[in-house]
């Protein structure tokens, strides 16, 4: 679990985040969400410790992340996994030369280990027998389960993905959400989404945190989404006619994937 407790970031003396607190659970998809400007990137980066908080405690399971030395710091590291937006892999590397080389910085395996467990992982995002190819040469949605395979090689605790289906297709996007969502409750991992994709929120939603104007506004589930009194929210969320047919349908009708 990582707990956050009134976090504030300023920027030329601009706030951007305003005293933001919220739990991102175990073993769940946790989604930040908001409209464009709202601050989730910023906030995402003071989870990770790519900037650094003025005010507030970002507690990886007691472990106050502003407050470790680096010893402590490179440890916590190695629990972390990172989705990149665009997937950031090696062009001159091959699928399994990307998976290998968290494997290689942080622990001392042989090489038979490390490519055992790089192949292990392509195999468990679905990319068996793609070991020898280049990132350019499969397609984007291949690209992203390479990054995944790269992201869960050492076994995260915690793993951050930054949109992850941005340039994908619908289908490829739901088939992505769903291997972050079961890689999640297989592993037990507490998993960071931002997302601007509402298809995401409301197929893989656990515990998601509206962030608007650098405050937290709500925090829920993809079921109580629908209900949610939230005005901007609601506007958010339900922007589109099909999105607000689907909440009319679902608050009159009850939620069609459900007994
Ligand atoms: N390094 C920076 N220096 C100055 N201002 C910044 C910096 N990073 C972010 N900001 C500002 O902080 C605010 C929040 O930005 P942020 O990138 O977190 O928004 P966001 O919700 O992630 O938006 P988007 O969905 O478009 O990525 C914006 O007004 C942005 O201009």
């Amino acid at each position: 679990m990582i707990e956050i407790k009134d976090i504030e970031k300023s920027f030329d003396g601009v706030k951007v985040l305003k005293g933001v607190s919220a739990v991102f659970e175990t073993g769940k998809t946790n989604l930040i969400i908001g409209q464009s400007g709202s601050g989730k990137t910023v906030l995402m980066k003071s989870l990770v410790g790519l900037v650094r908080p003025e005010h507030g405690e970002i507690l990886y399971d007691g472990r106050d992340l502003l407050k470790l030395d680096r010893e402590q710091l490179r440890h916590l590291r190695t629990e972390i996994g990172m989705l990149f937006q665009g997937s950031a892999l090696f062009d001159s590397e091959t699928v399994l030369g990307n998976v290998e080389f968290p494997i290689m910085m942080y622990t001392k395996m042989t090489d038979a280990e490390r490519r055992e467990r790089a192949r292990f992982c392509l195999e468990r995002v679905g990319l068996k027998g793609a070991d020898d190819k280049y990132p350019s040469e499969i397609s984007g949605g291949m690209q992203k389960r390479v990054a995944i395979a790269r992201a869960i090689a050492l076994n995260p605790k915690y793993l951050f993905c930054d949109e992850p289906n941005s340039g994908l297709d619908p289908k490829t996007s739901i088939l992505i959400d769903e291997l972050l969502s079961d890689i999640t409750h297989e592993y037990g991992i507490t998993t960071v989404i931002n997302t601007h994709d509402m298809n995401s929120v409301l197929g893989i939603g656990e515990n998601i945190i509206f962030i608007n104007k650098g405050y937290r506004e709500w925090v829920g589930n993809k079921d109580l989404i629908y209900e949610t009194t939230n005005e901007a929210l609601s506007n958010f969320v339900f922007a589109t006619d099909l999105f607000q047919k689907v909440k009319q349908y679902v608050l009159s009708h009850g939620h069609p994937m459900k007994g």
